[in-house]
């Protein structure tokens, strides 16, 4: 077992919270209880690239379990959660990673997994898989496959492949029911606010939060701040989901427009130049601008930068721009998705990703004993059934089962009125 983490006494600490969030990881708790007794992913070694955090240690420690060999590092480079990392190296996991990573230094501990020479790899948002048709092709040969946790990697892996330049299978996780319907909804909804109000300690109630992009994460953080007692401006690119929006009950406008209104604006739409310079010349003094939604390029910002006389962290997380006029605008967390980058930020809550983790287990073993030819699938539909039966299970939720009647008249046409 080998690593590289910020400091390995934090293991302790790091540790108790793991103990904490397997309290509310039932379903993926099963798994690993099945893994340790079947060893299904003995001689099999597995390269991640996840926000390393307490939650994708308990992912980690339940492939160690069912036989693999395990290294990690983080997806992003802020998301790691040091003490967690500690804890993952001194129970077995190989782990690459520390908070504040300079982008040398991500890159440098992507290649330290790739150093164990994966057969499988976990990705979220692809850097892993790009480094290794890049740079380490000579991996390409050994990988039986990979399973990508995001949007914005699934996307990025399709064009891959339209291009004809992926050269292993890949699992769509994020695009399985029991992913986007509740990680990046629920998940997304409940982090993102809860970092945005552990970084500024700001009332929500009251306020005019922007939203934009109105997909599963939109929805989501739309859904929580109208809870929170917001006004919601909802702005959108695309006709379908901007109608929606609005028949949900939020206003939605051009984001020229909503600008105007602002006190929080929060990006969710996997899309560059979101928010550009044109955007924050029109925002109102001490608007608070944070990302959930895509690396660090929603919200531009080196154009706050050009059109700002100043700009200065006035404390981990907040970063204040003072445009010509005197108007600050504070942008958390470097631009970077704010539920994970923030210090205040812990990431989905254990629930969501007993969910999100029990498909990843699950897609992993699945890659493990199917050869698939190159290209980018669905989650099997009897994984996804399989871990919304076992969450409604652990949840203590019975539903009701068709009798044969009904299966056939759902299945007919004869009957009318
Ligand atoms: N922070 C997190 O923990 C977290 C969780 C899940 C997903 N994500 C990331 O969040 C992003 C969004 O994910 P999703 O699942 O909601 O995707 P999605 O495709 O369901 O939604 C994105 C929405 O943004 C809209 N959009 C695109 N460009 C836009 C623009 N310029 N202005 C306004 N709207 C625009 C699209 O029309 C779409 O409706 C992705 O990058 C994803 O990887 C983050
Ligand atoms: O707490 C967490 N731990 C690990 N991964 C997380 C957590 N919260 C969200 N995501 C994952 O991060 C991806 C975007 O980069 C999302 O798809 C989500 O599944
Ligand atoms: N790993 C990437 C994916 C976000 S969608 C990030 O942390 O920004």
């Amino acid at each position: 077992m080998s690593y590289k983490v910020r400091d390995i006494s934090l293991a302790p600490k790091g540790k108790k919270r793991i103990k904490w969030v397997q309290r509310h990881m039932p379903v993926l708790e099963k798994i690993k209880k099945e893994f340790r007794d079947k060893k299904p992913l003995e001689g099999i070694t597995i390269g991640s690239c996840l926000h390393l955090e307490p939650k994708t240690i308990n992912l980690g420690l339940t492939l160690m379990e069912g036989g693999a060999e395990v290294a990690m590092t983080g997806c992003n480079p802020l998301s790691t959660q040091d003490d967690a990392a500690a804890a993952g190296a001194s129970l077995g996991l190989n782990i690459y990673g520390w908070r504040h990573e300079t982008t040398e230094e991500y890159y440098e501990n992507i290649h330290r997994v790739l150093d164990h020479e994966p057969d499988i790899l976990i990705d979220d948002g692809a850097d892993m898989i790009f480094l290794v048709h890049r740079e380490r092709r000579e991996l390409i040969k050994n990988i039986r496959g990979a399973s990508e946790e995001t949007t914005t990697g699934i996307q990025r892996l399709k064009a891959m492949n339209k291009d004809g330049e992926l050269k292993f299978p890949v699992i769509a996780v994020n695009n399985a029911k029991t992913k986007y319907l509740f990680d990046n909804r629920y998940g997304t909804g409940q982090s993102t606010f809860d970092a945005i109000m552990g970084t500024t300690n700001m009332l929500i109630a009251g306020k005019t939060v922007v939203v934009c992009g109105y997909g599963w994460c939109g929805k989501g953080i739309a859904l929580r701040a109208k809870g929170l007692g917001a006004e919601v401006i909802v702005t959108e690119v695309d006709p379908i989901r901007a109608l929606e929006a609005r028949m949900d009950g939020f206003r939605v406008m051009k984001i020229s427009d909503a600008v105007k209104y602002a006190d929080i604006l929060i990006t969710a739409t996997g899309n560059i130049d979101v928010v550009t310079r044109k955007e924050f010349e029109n925002m109102k003094d001490g608007c608070i601008l944070a990302n959930s939604g895509h690396f660090n390029v929603e919200i531009n910002r080196n154009d706050l930068i050009d059109i700002s006389i100043s700009h200065k962290k006035i404390n981990e997380d907040i970063e204040e721009f003072v445009l010509e006029d005197g108007r600050r605008l504070y942008l958390l967390a470097e631009g970077r998705l704010v539920n994970l980058a923030s210090s205040r930020g812990q990431g989905h809550p254990s629930e969501i990703m007993d969910i999100s983790f029990s498909l990843q287990a699950l897609s992993v073993l699945y890659l493990s004993e199917n050869e698939l030819d190159i290209g980018v699938y669905n989650v099997p539909e009897e994984i996804d059934t399989r871990v919304a039966k076992l969450k409604l299970e652990a949840m203590g939720i019975s539903i009701d089962k068709l009798t044969e009647k009904q299966k056939k008249y759902l299945s007919s046409w004869e009957e009318g009125t």
